[in-house]
């Protein structure tokens, strides 16, 4: 046996105490006091801010939400079996927020950003995003000038959305509202094959988990998964996960547009949100208010809504934007906007409970949707004499500003005459006349699902209706009429549609719209 010499391992000892130097680290800690209902009262926290995330032994993190004089209130983001009475807290020092790159369009995330599409981590670069942001002040917006096409032709006539704009769909339980925006966001896969994409992205909160799969399979068959991320929170993820969701897409909203590109966010639906935010306030004892709501639900939604915006063009402008997050300094462009369709669920139609009124108050406008229209086929089921659109109309292009001018006011007299007609008393043929163009109109905005339209086509076939070239095709033939109209158009006359397309009206596309809807008319009622 070697001997051991101990002058050898002195030295050895020596050596490595050498580079030893005693380092602290000062983590700030507490321990849980009382953990349930998602749920966690933490004791000791005594510096975290408002907002901040937390880590509980095991990895479990949290959101800090109630700040009391002895302990703090935080809601958890998981499954919290692991967390016990005693359990160490991890400040984290970070607001909560979601990481967002190039990467993130085409996947499907949950609120804080992690894939839940089994198609691994996001690629690319990312940037932290908060999940709270003050919205653009006033300075760094512009007015809603550019419109955003939805491909429904009652929307873009009637109702028609900017860029930048906010518009609330409102309706009872299954009346289309999903079916309106997931029809607008495929009508921007035009815009992502001309190269200028609007990125689209879908909030879901509280739905089937199953309903979230089937919307992400219709968007990615028909290639609108290319520029479109969905955020989820299912109805069976915790409370707060579901609150936070919209925040989350509003950041990923707000990555696109500061970095000078319009985006559009769908959040599906905020009543759902508002009482999961009702659950999560009541377990942190807040007051109840007006329907066991707590007094700041307003607030929770009207912050929300006021990240949609339309950035000025002007980027040393836009770059010096307030509540910038520091990562997005080099990369901002002016110019972008985040358009918001947020959706709120009534109760048999009734608009005047509490969210939908808070809701309606802030949004630029709403699309109304009802249960009647739905069941008597007039689908999308929009009732346009109660929806409107507050700085959509600056948007419009020329030529569908000059077409769906005096559809409107041509329906709402439908509207009023329609129940006259039904006593079944001799009309005069003025009166006639205006019901008959009227039901007309109804059937050219009557329009299946997931099936946009250019906005040159809508142009073209309500150009025929309201200047009453239909009067010869009987109602139940309008459709089809419809059908061959366009088709005719886009075959022999693409020109004239284009013309139409970048928003000029001359009198020689509406010679040659009038001649053809005379022209196929005339066999229409020949076939009779
Ligand atoms: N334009 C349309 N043409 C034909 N069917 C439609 C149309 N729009 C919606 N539908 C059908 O109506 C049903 C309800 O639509 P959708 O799920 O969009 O409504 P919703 O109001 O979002 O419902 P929910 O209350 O479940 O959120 C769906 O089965 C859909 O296929």
């Amino acid at each position: 046996m070697a001997e051991v010499n101990p002058a050898e391992v002195s030295a050895i000892l020596k050596r490595q105490l050498s580079g030893f130097e005693a380092e602290a680290s000062l983590d700030e800690v507490g321990t849980v006091l009382t953990v349930g209902d998602g749920i966690a009262n933490v004791y000791g926290l005594a510096n975290v801010q408002y907002g901040e995330l937390v880590q509980f032994e095991g990895g479990l993190e949290g959101i800090v939400l109630n700040l009391e004089e002895d302990n703090v209130g935080v809601v958890l983001l998981g499954p919290y079996r692991q967390v016990r009475e005693g359990s160490v807290v991890k400040r984290t020092q970070r607001i909560a927020s979601i990481k967002v790159g190039e990467g993130i369009v085409g996947r499907v995330v949950d609120t804080l950003g992690n894939p839940i599409d089994g198609k691994g981590a996001i690629e690319g670069e990312t940037y932290e995003m908060p999940l709270e942001r003050k919205a653009p002040g006033v300075i760094y917006r512009e007015p809603v000038t550019e419109p955003l096409q939805t491909g429904i032709k009652s929307i873009d006539a009637m109702v028609p959305v900017g860029r930048g704009q906010r518009e609330l769909v409102i309706g009872d339980r299954q009346t289309g509202k999903t079916t309106v925006c997931i029809d607008t966001i495929l009508n921007q896969k035009e815009f992502y094959d001309a190269g200028e994409p609007v990125y689209c992205i879908y909030v879901a909160i509280g739905q089937k988990a199953s309903t979230v799969a089937g919307i992400a399979k219709v968007l990615e068959d028909k290639g609108a998964l290319a520029y479109t991320t969905i955020v989820a929170a299912n109805a069976s993820d915790p409370a707060p996960m579901q609150v936070y969701a919209p925040f989350a897409g509003a950041a990923i909203g707000e990555f696109f547009r500061d970095t000078g590109r319009p985006a559009l966010i769908v959040f599906d639906d905020l009543s759902k949100q508002a009482v999961a935010y009702r659950e999560v306030s009541l377990l942190l004892r807040r007051p109840p208010g007006r329907e066991a709501y707590p007094g700041d639900v307003f607030f929770l939604h009207s912050r929300l809504l006021e990240r949609a915006a339309k950035i000025i063009g002007n980027d040393k402008i836009a770059g010096e934007m307030n509540d910038l997050p520091d990562v997005l300094k080099d990369k901002v462009k002016g110019g972008g906007s985040l358009t918001a369709l947020p959706l709120i669920e009534t109760q048999a139609g009734d608009v005047s409970a509490y969210i939908p009124t808070n809701v309606i108050s802030i949004t630029d406008g709403q699309i109304f949707l009802t249960s009647d229209l739905f069941n008597s086929g007039v689908r999308p089921a929009i009732n346009v004499g109660i929806s409107v659109s507050r700085v959509g109309g600056n948007a419009q292009i020329k030529s569908m500003k000059k077409v769906a001018g005096t559809l409107k006011l041509d329906q709402a007299q439908f509207r009023e005459l329609e129940a006259f007609a039904k006593f079944g008393s001799d009309l005069d043929p003025a009166t006639l006349s205006v019901i008959e163009k009227g039901k007309r109109n109804v059937e050219i905005l009557k329009q299946g699902q997931n099936d946009p339209y250019p906005v040159e086509n809508q142009i073209a076939i309500i150009f025929a209706g309201s200047k009453n070239l239909l009067r010869d095709v009987p109602v139940d033939k309008i459709r089809e009429f419809e059908k061959d109209y366009l088709e005719y158009l886009d075959a022999k006359h693409r020109d004239t549609l284009d013309t139409l397309k970048s928003g000029k009206l001359t009198d020689e596309v509406t010679d040659t719209l009038t001649s053809v809807a005379k022209e196929l008319s005339a066999k229409y009622k020949n076939k009779d």
